[in-house]
């Protein structure tokens, strides 16, 4: 039934209760496996600091929001990614791994060039309206 969930269950969920358990497993298992993850949180909640204290308004925090949960469901995506080639290819090289694994840091690059940019334009003219 989700967290700490030891049934070692391989068919569906019966309740949502049992669906959002799993889900925060998946969610546990980010943060406690993948680096990555860590710090795009630490980054996340620094700019989220910085957005309160600039007093960011509705429309910056929509960008700000966006640009951090894309990231996070980016880095969430190249986790799969990896889980699953792993699983199928194990320690063995193969071209499509690479691509696979590649390719999904890729789209992780992708999204953190877009925050890197809502971040420019949202917190410098955040800033300069405290002069
Ligand atoms: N089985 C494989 N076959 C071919 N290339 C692989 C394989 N496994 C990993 N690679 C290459 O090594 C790189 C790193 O793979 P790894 O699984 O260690 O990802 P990672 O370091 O955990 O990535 P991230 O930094 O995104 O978390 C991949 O991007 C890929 O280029």
């Amino acid at each position: 039934m989700g967290l700490n969930d030891k049934s070692q269950q391989t068919g569906k969920n019966r309740a949502f209760r049992q669906s959002l358990g799993h889900a925060l497993d998946g969610l546990q298992a980010l943060v406690r496996t993948e680096r990555n993850f860590r710090k795009h949180l630490v980054v996340g909640t620094l700019a989220v600091l910085a957005g309160i204290i600039l007093q960011l308004t509705v429309n910056e925090w929509l960008w700000l929001t966006l640009a951090i949960f894309l990231v996070l469901i980016a880095e969430t995506l190249n986790t799969i990614v990896e889980a699953v080639v792993d699983l199928i290819v194990g320690q063995t090289y193969h071209e499509l791994a690479k691509r696979a694994k590649d390719v999904a840091a890729g789209g992780v690059l992708l999204a953190a060039a877009f925050a890197v940019v809502v971040g420019c334009l949202v917190m410098l003219p955040a800033i300069l309206r405290w002069f």
